[in-house]
């Protein structure tokens, strides 16, 4: 009510003026309503400005993000506590003449932490934290970019002053966009008034600069920038951020689930084994996801099956409208199951789970649990994984006497799996160089590859003609099928196939 006050006061001026005009027969009433209404905009504009800064100001203070809040990159944070220190000990710096760090980069693929990386080291070096990305320094205009970059270093100062700290931190993402080779493209000389802008502020930054600014950059594209940002004294610490590995996995679920009621069966450790290759940012979203499925079926608490049906759709996108017709839902069935088939019997327990479920690009999708988190690759696991990827078309051949587009992508992969192996000379050929090797003898020898491993698909898929036709009919009209009842009943069509060799 009193938040109002003064629009009452002014409400009721307006219609004692308007009284007053009208009964007196005053011209002043236009004139006096004119400025009353000026006067509430005013007044509402600047409630809103306030509000708003304290919004900001809250999400501030609540944004206090500190290394212990960042799950796994275990490296990435020791790293980066190591080159802070000597914002730190600043003293010690000076003493020993040590040439203070201006520039720490982040490099990594999206999602995977550098700005919770950025925000953690001004909370740890107690710095006032600012932030751009680069994209908001292009501009048409040329010089806006360089004069946005003195800005930002300006608002960092000030924001340092303001709290009362001695450093801040400039963390500008995306700083591929402005920091790519200078002179590459000579169309975009605004983007090299930019860059100069931001190695001037670096260089003049010196030990005895108060405050300091430290400036922490973010990119995915390392082998783009300019060579003069990345030599000694400018970013000449480099910190990979890469994706999480199955114990970072656990450790950043553990962290995004901590807000959560999660159900006793919950096994936060299988969720992490299901979801190799997932960024952080995709195990928040993963995590929000299972907590709105539980939301939607009015449960209390996140069970596990809410976690594993939202691996789907944060890997593949929302369920799309698409509705396939049921010839075309029976032959993606039929394909499915060839992957899911070879899948498992190239590596036993590995198929997680079963869809036919229209997400995303995707018609259907068998999700594989991953080995483990490996680096290195023998050719018999390539060639399995080229199986894998070749059981869908092969089943779909076997069952229907000819295949369909929807392979392509599953051609692709194989591809590129070939390509691997001939590039890793672990083909035929031998140890060759695959980038100066002849167009036709690198063909013929994928195409080599493919034949045979075509052939051990086919071998494989054979048997189970029948299986995959009955179980293809179940598909389509459940939709779905966890990895467990995949295995039950391919347990006992083996045993059928089995009974029958006897
Ligand atoms: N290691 C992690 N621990 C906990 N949460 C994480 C982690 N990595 C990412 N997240 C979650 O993902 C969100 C996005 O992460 P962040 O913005 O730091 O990624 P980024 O690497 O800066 O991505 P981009 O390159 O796309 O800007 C975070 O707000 C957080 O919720
Ligand atoms: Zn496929």
């Amino acid at each position: 009510m009193k938040k109002y006050f003064k629009e009452m006061i002014l409400g009721i001026g307006i219609a004692v003026a308007a009284f007053v005009g009208f009964n007196f027969h005053f011209n002043v009433l236009p004139i006096l309503m004119l400025v009353a209404i000026l006067f509430t905009i005013a007044i509402l504009l600047d409630k809103n400005k306030s509000a708003t800064a304290g919004a900001s100001h809250e999400v501030a203070k609540s944004h206090r993000v500190e290394f212990e809040h960042i799950g796994g990159q275990d490296m990435a944070k020791r790293e980066i506590m190591e080159a802070l220190d000597f914002l730190r000990h600043r003293d010690k710096i000076k003493e020993l003449g040590i040439r203070p760090l201006k520039g720490i980069i982040l490099t990594g693929p999206p999602g995977t932490g550098k700005t919770l990386l950025a925000k953690a080291a001004a909370t740890y070096t107690d710095s006032a934290f600012v932030s751009a990305s680069g994209s908001e320094f292009v501009e048409m205009y040329v010089g806006v970019g360089a004069s946005r970059v003195r800005e930002l270093f300006k608002k960092a100062r000030m924001a340092a002053k303001k709290e009362g700290k001695d450093s801040a931190i400039v963390f500008i993402d995306e700083i591929d966009v402005i920091g790519g080779k200078r002179g590459s493209n000579s169309s975009h000389q605004e983007y090299d008034q930019t860059l100069n802008q931001l190695l001037t502020e670096m260089d003049g930054m010196g030990t005895t600069a108060s405050p300091f600014v430290l400036v922490v950059a973010a990119t995915n594209r390392l082998d783009i920038l300019d060579p003069a940002l990345i030599r000694p004294g400018r970013f000449d610490r480099q910190i990979k951020v890469d994706l999480p590995d199955k114990a970072g996995r656990l450790a950043i679920l553990e962290i995004q689930t901590r807000n959560k009621p999660l159900a006793d069966s919950v096994d936060l450790e299988q969720v992490a084994r299901e979801t190799y290759g997932f960024s952080g940012a995709q195990l928040e979203s993963l995590c929000n996801e299972a907590a709105i499925l539980a939301m939607r079926e009015e449960k209390s608490v996140v069970e596990q099956l809410h976690f594993r049906d939202s691996v789907d759709k944060v890997l593949l996108g929302e369920r799309t409208g698409k509705r396939p017709r049921q010839e075309e839902l029976e032959r993606v069935a039929v394909h499915e199951l060839g992957h899911a088939i070879t899948a498992e019997l190239v590596r036993t327990n590995s198929v997680s789970h079963i869809t036919i479920a229209p997400r995303g690009n995707a018609l259907g999708f068998v999700r594989q649990v991953p080995e483990s988190d490996g680096y290195l690759y023998t050719k018999d696991q390539l060639i399995n994984q080229i199986i894998v990827a070749l059981g869908g078309t092969v089943s779909e051949e076997l069952i229907y006497g000819n295949r369909s587009t929807g392979a392509q992508g599953d051609i692709q992969q194989a591809t590129n799996m070939a390509r691997t192996i001939v590039a890793c000379g672990l083909s035929s050929l031998g140890i060759v160089d695959i980038d100066n090797l002849q167009k036709n003898i690198l063909d013929e020898e994928i195409r080599r590859i493919f034949t045979d491993v075509e052939n051990m698909t086919r071998d494989m898929l054979a048997p189970y003609q029948e299986g995959i036709r009955t179980l293809s009919e179940q598909l389509v009209r459940e939709e779905n099928m966890t990895g467990d009842a995949f295995r039950a009943w391919l347990v006992v069509n083996k045993k059928e196939e089995k009974a029958l060799a006897v």
